[in-house]
């Protein structure tokens, strides 16, 4: 079965965008992670299948390289907004959020964080602003589900933490009942720096939702003032937020190139 896709990325963080919304396309965990996979697939970070939504201008669903179905991805969201184009609504499980496309990229209402230890989720009752939990050096670390669930390591150097190594120890770590997402930040001159080794994909050039993550960790510890700016290795966001409020995301989105794929070939 022949499938139209668009390839995307949102500073680096990859996406096959496959619109979905005149065509019904069945998804599976195997054809998401084939589709994803960098040497007999496509390769993309994340999968995203775009449908018909009854409460949004569109329904977007998010799959991790691994294929496993998630609640939020920033940068998806921006990429999906300079698709369609103009101001959307986009429903995903995390929520519906409000998006607005500049040309070059979008702004993103990501909707309000949460902080509960039972709305990370953490396996049991903690203070999710300083968990008192660490692995080798990286200690009490802030979590926070900004439509996904993050924990947040403020650490004086981001670039010098072996998240390759140690990120899939927290990702999978049993405190993490739905695993987690996992974020390496430092602060210099109101900045922030940030890695990110995300769930179910691994180290990415970006993280939209990281950087939402960190800027409200920042913020709420008092490290940096709103709006951020999260440098990645792919480049900055900006993160607007403050207590009680929702969180506001702008950066770049590109749309690479066009293609088509044989589903069935790739299974
Ligand atoms: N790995 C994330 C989904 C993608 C998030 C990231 N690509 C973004 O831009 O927010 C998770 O499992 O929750």
């Amino acid at each position: 079965m022949m499938c139209r896709f668009h390839k995307m990325h949102g500073l680096g963080n990859d996406f096959v965008v496959i619109d979905a919304r005149t065509q019904s396309l069945p998804m599976s965990r195997a054809m998401a992670r084939a589709v994803a996979d960098r040497h007999r697939g496509v390769g993309c970070d994340q999968l995203i299948l775009l449908e018909p939504s009854n409460v949004a201008d569109v329904k977007m669903r998010i799959f991790n390289a691994d294929g496993g179905e998630v609640e939020a991805c920033g940068n998806a969201t921006r990429c999906v907004a300079l698709l369609i184009g103009g101001d959307i609504r986009i429903e995903t499980l995390g929520g519906t959020l409000d998006a607005s496309s500049t040309g070059e990229g979008a702004s993103v209402d990501m909707g309000t964080p949460r902080f509960t230890w039972d709305a990370i989720p953490l396996a049991y009752p903690m203070d999710t602003a300083s968990l008192p939990v660490g692995w080798e050096g990286l200690e009490t670390p802030f979590a926070v589900n900004v439509g996904n669930p993050h924990i947040v390591f403020f650490v004086p150097d981001a670039d010098r933490v072996d998240l390759q190594r140690i990120g899939p120890i927290i990702e999978n770590d049993p405190l993490f009942p739905e695993r987690v997402n996992v974020n390496a930040a430092s602060i210099a001159d109101g900045r922030v720096k940030l890695r990110v080794w995300e769930r179910g994909a691994g180290l990415t050039m970006a993280c939209g939702t990281g950087a939402c993550a960190t800027a409200v960790a920042a913020i709420s510890r008092n490290l940096a003032s709103s709006p951020v700016d999260v440098d990645l290795p792919g480049g900055s966001l900006t993160i607007a937020w403050a207590p009680g409020g929702t969180i506001r995301m702008s950066g770049g989105a590109t749309h690479v190139f066009k293609g088509e794929i044989d589903l069935e070939a790739l299974l």
